[in-house]
């Protein structure tokens, strides 16, 4: 039985890497924040928005435990979800973690252009969005080394890039 959780910080690409391995080996799929935004019938921000930090994070953990039922699986988690409660020890049990690892030049790249959709991020000008990325990860970051598998992800802006790090995932993990 395979259940993969893909960790790490926003824009490491976990929705997008966790897609294309998860049609690769011929398994379904589920990012959690989709999960969330269907299951409420609310976007993310608007759950920020209506409950407050604290209350997404409630509800997050109460989602992934319910995803975390499911078998032959491969699942993106949002960026937060392995920081909160004991949902990281709790991943580590329920499978197998794998921690995308990005160079904060990386991430401040992606996510200055796709920062509206994201709540945390809104409203930051560019300097200010460099310096908060570094920070978050400085404390984010003893969450997301407890995962099994560390992975870098600096590499998935095309097509062929993306193909590339589907079949190094794989040999990574054994599959
Ligand atoms: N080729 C690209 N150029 C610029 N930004 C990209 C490119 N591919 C993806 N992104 C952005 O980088 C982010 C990383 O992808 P995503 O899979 O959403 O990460 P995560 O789920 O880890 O937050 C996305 O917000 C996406 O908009
Ligand atoms: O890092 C975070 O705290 C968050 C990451 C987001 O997911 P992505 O990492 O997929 O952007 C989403 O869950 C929410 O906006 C909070
Ligand atoms: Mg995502």
């Amino acid at each position: 039985m395979i259940r993969i959780f893909l960790t790490g910080y926003m824009g490491a690409g976990k929705t997008t890497l966790g897609k294309a391995f998860a049609r690769k080996m011929n398994i379904p799929f589920i990012d959690l924040d989709w999960y969330i935004e269907e299951r409420f019938h609310k976007t993310v921000g608007e759950l920020f928005t209506e409950r407050g930090e604290a209350g997404f994070r409630e509800l997050e953990r109460n989602m992934l435990h319910e995803v975390a039922e499911f078998e032959n699986v491969v699942i993106s988690t949002g960026g937060g979800a392995p920081c909160f409660f004991d949902n990281m020890e709790f991943m580590n049990r329920a499978g197998k973690t794998v921690f995308l690892d990005v160079h904060p030049d990386v991430l401040f790249r992606r996510l200055r252009v796709a920062k509206q959709q994201r709540p945390i991020l809104q409203g930051k000008e560019d300097d200010e969005l460099k310096t908060f990325i570094i920070q978050a990860l400085e404390k984010r970051a003893p969450f997301y080394h407890q995962a099994h598998y560390i992975f870098n992800a600096d590499e998935l802006e095309d097509r062929w890039q993306i193909e590339t790090s589907v079949q190094r995932l794989q040999q990574l993990l054994g599959l």
